[in-house]
């Protein structure tokens, strides 16, 4: 496993000529707040329609790293490239119009719009249109008057993604998709990040404490402790690895 990590294997190369290039290529990438560097040298590079799970114990930099990668904070280090286009640092507005874009933890809706609104003031062209978003989450087709407020956290949930999806993402970042959500619902909503990865062609980053659950749906992950990439690997091998994810989570406590 330590020969097949994702940081060893994965082709930072976006030069003309290259097989196939990324449609998001994170190189070296370092993150934090003020002087405290809290993600040091993550390297990744996804291919069209792929799946990353990002893992990692509480505090270990997940939610510091998709920030990043959306431009909301400044990079301390490394490169993020679209589609081979190098994006300026801390530069949101840049990022999301590369295709970026980033499902927040809170969720971020307008809790006082309906649902038909919180999409329709999302919709940008090439995006799926409202049904197709529907057609992703058919909970919502029975609640699109209904506002985000009113929403379960479930349903909230989809809507977030859902608004995502209207936006045209070349990549998704859903970062804790089942915070507060029940068991049950979880495992009805992560299959649909698969089918969003297949059937769009965008990558996802998911950032998901239900590691199992994560490793069904995801090609890689890699797991993050302390700031640095612990593992990494295909997503099935790491599946079939629970002891070595267990090391990895304990790190210096075993
Ligand atoms: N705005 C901030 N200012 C300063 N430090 C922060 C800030 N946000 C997070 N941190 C610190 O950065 C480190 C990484 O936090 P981060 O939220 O990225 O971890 P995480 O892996 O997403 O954790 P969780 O699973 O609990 O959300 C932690 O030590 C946290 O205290």
């Amino acid at each position: 496993m330590a020969d097949s990590t994702l940081a060893d294997t994965a082709d930072h190369s976006t030069a003309p000529g290259s097989a196939a290039v990324p449609i998001l290529d994170c190189q070296n990438l370092s993150a934090g707040y003020g002087p405290v560097r809290v993600v040091r040298d993550v390297n990744f590079a996804l291919q069209a329609g792929s799946v990353l799970a990002v893992l990692g114990p509480n505090g270990a930099g997940k939610s510091t790293l998709m920030n990043t990668l959306a431009g909301l904070l400044p990079r301390k280090g490394g490169h993020v490239v679209v589609e081979g286009k190098s994006l300026r640092n801390g530069r949101p507005a840049e990022a999301n119009r590369h295709g970026l874009i980033l499902v927040p933890d809170d969720r971020a809706l307008f809790t006082s719009m309906t649902v038909r609104e919180n999409l329709s003031i999302a919709k940008r062209s090439g995006g799926l249109s409202l049904d197709g978003a529907i057609d992703m989450f058919p909970a919502l087709g029975k609640r699109i008057k209904v506002n985000a407020g009113a929403l379960s956290g479930g349903e909230q949930q989809m809507l977030a993604v859902a608004r995502a999806l209207v936006q045209n993402p070349r990549v998704l970042l859903i970062d804790e998709m089942s915070m507060g959500l029940a068991p049950v619902i979880v495992e009805e909503l992560l299959p649909i990040v698969r089918r969003i990865a297949d059937e769009t062609d965008a990558v996802v980053v998911l950032v998901e404490q239900h590691v199992q659950l994560a490793l069904e749906v995801a090609d890689e992950a890699l797991v993050i402790v302390h700031g640095g990439v612990r593992l990494s690997g295909p997503a099935d091998e790491l599946a079939k690895n629970p002891e070595l994810l267990e090391q990895a989570y304990l790190g210096d406590a075993v």
